[in-house]
């Protein structure tokens, strides 16, 4: 039997998100289109002798032990198998934290992926998914592993074959955002109908036409850099920019890796921000 493994747990980017009603639990029912990038977290399960479960992280904003939702989703597992395993957890964070850029429940999908493997629980991806759901709305996506359509609250997803590769610049103004207060302070307003998604893209301005996030209306007024980002994304030769899911990240789409080396070392100058020059997966 197996007794490690070792993952790239990777971060998304929302190249849309549609809001469409406030549930009564307070959570939000969405429509989103969802695109890993190729910026990853590197997750290291592995079975101990010691039962118990114990995750090291040593970031500072995420928590060791209880609080990471690695930890929750090595539990779910161990309490769905019955087996008195011991696992230990080890996360190398490439990902900014609370940046909107799924790194928390990328890394939750992987110990649900990984330690399905090395338990030999033999669970489907969907019965994965629908623990995933329970422990964060964005786990389910990171199950599926397709470019996806996103509905219900992130869970019921489609893929989407149709989208070409793209080189992504991600910035982000290391602000503190939590998801929470960016959902809480939305006012929704009433639409007459959806923007239709296309089922195929010719290319990245293709993509360029369906970019759009209801969330920029709470967090760009709150913190009005993001909009200094975008503007200067397409001034160092984006197609197209957004802030991705709850923000604060902004990503600028190119279709040459060239021009978006050049605006990542552009963006660079201001020290204060991270800036990563990825593509998509
Ligand atoms: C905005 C998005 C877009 O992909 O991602 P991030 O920007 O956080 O990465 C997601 O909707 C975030 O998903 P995730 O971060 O997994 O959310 P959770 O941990 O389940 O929920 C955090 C909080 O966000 C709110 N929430 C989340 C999802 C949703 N569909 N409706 C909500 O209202 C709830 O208030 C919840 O308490
Ligand atoms: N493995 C983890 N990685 C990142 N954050 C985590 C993790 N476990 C718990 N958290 C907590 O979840 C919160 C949201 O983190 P993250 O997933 O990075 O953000 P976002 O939802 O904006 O993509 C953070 O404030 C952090 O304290």
């Amino acid at each position: 039997m197996l007794q490690s493994i070792v993952l790239q747990a990777p971060a998304k980017v929302n190249y849309r998100l549609d809001v469409i009603v406030r549930r009564p639990d307070g959570y939000h029912e969405l429509r989103m289109i969802m695109q890993r990038i190729n910026l990853c977290d590197e997750v290291t399960i592995s079975l101990s002798s010691e039962p118990g479960i114990r995750v090291r992280c040593g970031r500072e904003g995420v928590p060791d032990g209880e609080g990471n939702i690695a930890w929750k989703a090595a539990k779910a597992l161990l309490d769905l198998a019955g087996q008195p395993s011991g696992v230990e957890i080890a996360i190398q964070k490439n990902i900014p934290v609370a940046a909107g850029l799924g790194g928390g429940s990328s890394d939750c999908a992987a110990v649900l992926l990984g330690l399905n493997e090395l338990l030999g629980l033999g669970l489907s991806r969907e019965q994965l998914m629908e623990i995933g759901v329970k422990l964060g709305a964005d786990v389910p996506f990171f199950v599926f592993q397709q470019t996806s359509l996103a509905e219900g609250i992130g869970e019921k997803l489609s893929p989407l074959n149709g989208l070409p590769p793209a080189w992504v610049v991600l910035v982000n103004p290391n602000l503190p955002v939590s998801t929470a207060w960016v959902y809480k302070n939305l006012q929704l307003t009433q639409r007459e109908r959806l923007a239709t998604i296309p089922d195929s893209f010719e290319d990245v301005a293709a993509i360029c036409g369906v970019l759009a996030n209801d969330l920029e209306a709470v967090t760009i007024p709150a913190f009005p850099v993001i909009s200094e980002i975008k503007r200067e994304l397409i001034a160092q030769g984006a197609c197209c920019s957004l802030m991705s899911g709850s923000g604060p990240t902004v990503f600028g789409l190119f279709d040459s890796e060239a021009t978006a080396r050049k605006a990542g070392d552009a963006l660079r100058t201001n020290r204060d921000w991270f800036v990563a020059v990825v593509e998509t997966v």
